[in-house]
């Protein structure tokens, strides 16, 4: 009987261990599996090492900005320094500590791939070949995540190119380094390695930082641009050739770009592609869909949180996600009660609209719920709030010459804030006040009396309340 538990949760990334840890705090036996590293994408390819590269580039630029702390930076950053901090917070790709912390919250884990095999059922192939065949005596959780989607450009895929896995991972920096893609891992990932001495072209199909307030990828590619990447807008690669001497890549225009490395950060896949969902009358390698709490409609055992369902590809969401998931799993388990009206313990409602995101690049782009377009195309009666950011006390203060911008958009009819976006040096920490006004529907004539200290960046609040005006509230 050891094989069978209440949930079986298929992926150990950050998704997956908070759908059963919050399972076992609930009162339930728990199994997570795992065919890689305990902790995902999240912890050894993504968020935790982009982030441990960036961070260093920021702190000497942060320093820069200051006259009197300037003059004490003399040098560049130190890259062999860089990569090892790196290495210190992936814990050099061994998952021990993660499998401790398993341990300690009492899941039992099952190493291998893992494939539904029917109803509550989960197979898994060992290391060694072996399969062994899972229960669960409730419910089956899916957080397989994704990976890098790879486009169909010819010879793309032939080329070897280098994802971000092999980018967040980088034990050596390329003299060049060609990204293909606008979005959030081409910013963060030029501003890496052009900080950290490559020549870096950035080959985006559109615009930069597409579904943000268009200014705030303006502002991002004016800057990429300063620190001397190459960034041409409106290009489409049309071809990728690989010999000894780098990559060749072709674009629509007929341009040859060289380079040593080339990156494609084109979005993301789910891997819903060999994981048995067919069990399920699911479709492989198609987003699952889940309803609120996460669980699939029509398949009253299968749940399912974080990238593998498409709501939205980030850590914080997914482990929001999974924390109802978990609770929910148990309370449907345990016949407690259920909550799941919207704002209730176990259901996922922000997802739809107060869904924050940081791009760490140089200048930082933070963002919460709605943009101008998207508030509109919802049929909102929309007021448009803008404000420097540089023009704030806190702000000249924090930086010389500090340039950033903020926009709130309101939702007039109801006086609540619906979106809101900062860009500029270090606004990543300003993002959660927007979350909470956001989440909590905080009326804007209220907002009035939450008052930012002086002299902060925080700020820019009482300026965007004063160019709405109080009247108007
Ligand atoms: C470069 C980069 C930077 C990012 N930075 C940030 C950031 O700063 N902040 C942020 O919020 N988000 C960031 N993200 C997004 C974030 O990494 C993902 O949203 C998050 O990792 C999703 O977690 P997950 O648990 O759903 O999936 P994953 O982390 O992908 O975990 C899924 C796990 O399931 C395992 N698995 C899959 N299939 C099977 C199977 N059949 N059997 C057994 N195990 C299986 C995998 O090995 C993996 O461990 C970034 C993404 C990228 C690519
Ligand atoms: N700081 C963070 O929160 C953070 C950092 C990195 C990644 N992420 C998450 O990881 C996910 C993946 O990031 P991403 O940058 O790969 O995806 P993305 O969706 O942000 O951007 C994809 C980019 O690729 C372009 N593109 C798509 N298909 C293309 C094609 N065939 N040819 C050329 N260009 C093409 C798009 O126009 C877009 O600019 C994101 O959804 C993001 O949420 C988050």
């Amino acid at each position: 009987m050891s094989d069978e538990y209440d949930l079986i949760v298929l992926g150990a990334g950050t998704v997956g261990e908070n759908i059963a840890d919050r399972a076992v705090q609930g009162g339930l036996s728990v199994a997570i599996v795992e065919h890689e590293l305990v902790g995902g994408e999240c912890s050894y390819w993504a968020c935790t090492p982009s982030k441990a590269l960036l961070r260093p580039l920021a702190a000497r630029r942060a320093a820069k900005a200051v006259r009197g702390a300037r003059e004490a930076v003399t040098g560049d950053v130190d890259v062999a320094e860089v990569l090892a901090r790196r290495d210190w917070f992936v814990g050099d790709w061994s998952d021990e500590g993660q499998v401790t912390w398993l341990e300690s919250a009492d899941i039992a884990l099952v190493r291998g791939h893992g494939r539904l095999s029917g109803i509550r059922e989960v197979t898994v192939t060992e290391g060694d070949g072996a399969e062994r065949t899972l229960r669960a005596r409730h419910a089956v959780a899916i957080a397989t995540g994704s990976r890098a989607a790879i486009p169909p450009i010819d010879g793309l895929a032939e080329a070897e190119p280098w994802t971000s896995r092999d980018a967040t991972s980088a034990n050596e920096i390329p003299g060049s380094l060609a990204i293909i893609g606008g979005g959030v891992v081409a910013v963060e990932m030029a501003t890496v390695f052009a900080g950290l001495g490559a020549t870096v072209t950035v080959l985006a199909r559109t615009g930069v930082l597409g579904g943000f307030e268009p200014f705030a990828g303006e502002r991002v590619v004016d800057a990429l641009r300063a620190q001397g990447v190459d960034v041409r807008l409106d290009t489409e690669t049309v071809r990728v050739r690989r010999d000894i001497a780098g990559v060749t890549i072709t674009t629509g225009d007929g341009v040859e770009i060289h380079a040593d490395e080339v990156l494609v950060a084109t979005g993301r896949v789910p891997r819903s592609d060999d994981i048995g969902i067919e069990a399920a009358g699911l479709e492989p390698g198609r987003p699952i869909s889940t309803d609120d709490t996460m669980r699939v409609p029509g398949v009253d055992w299968l749940y399912a949180a974080g990238d593998v369902t498409g709501r939205v590809l980030m850590t914080h969401q997914g482990k929001y996600e999974a924390r109802a998931a978990g609770d929910v799993i148990a309370a449907r388990a345990t016949g407690a009660p259920v909550d799941d009206a919207p704002w209730g313990r176990h259901v996922a409602t922000a997802d739809h609209s107060a869904v924050p995101q940081v791009v760490f690049g140089d200048p930082e782009v933070a963002a919460v719920g709605l943009t101008e377009a998207a508030a509109r195309d919802a049929g909102i009666d929309v007021a448009v709030v803008d404000y420097d950011l540089g023009a704030v006390a806190g702000a000249k203060l924090h930086a010389d010459r500090y340039a950033g911008h903020a926009r709130a958009i309101i939702d007039k009819s109801r006086d609540v804030l619906v979106g809101a976006t900062f860009v500029g040096p270090d606004v990543a920490e300003l993002l959660h006040a927007a979350t909470i006004a956001i989440v909590g529907e905080v009326p804007v004539k209220r907002l009035w009396h939450a008052v930012p200290s002086y002299p902060t960046v925080s700020e820019v609040w009482l300026r965007l309340c004063e160019e709405y005006g109080r009247e108007s509230a």
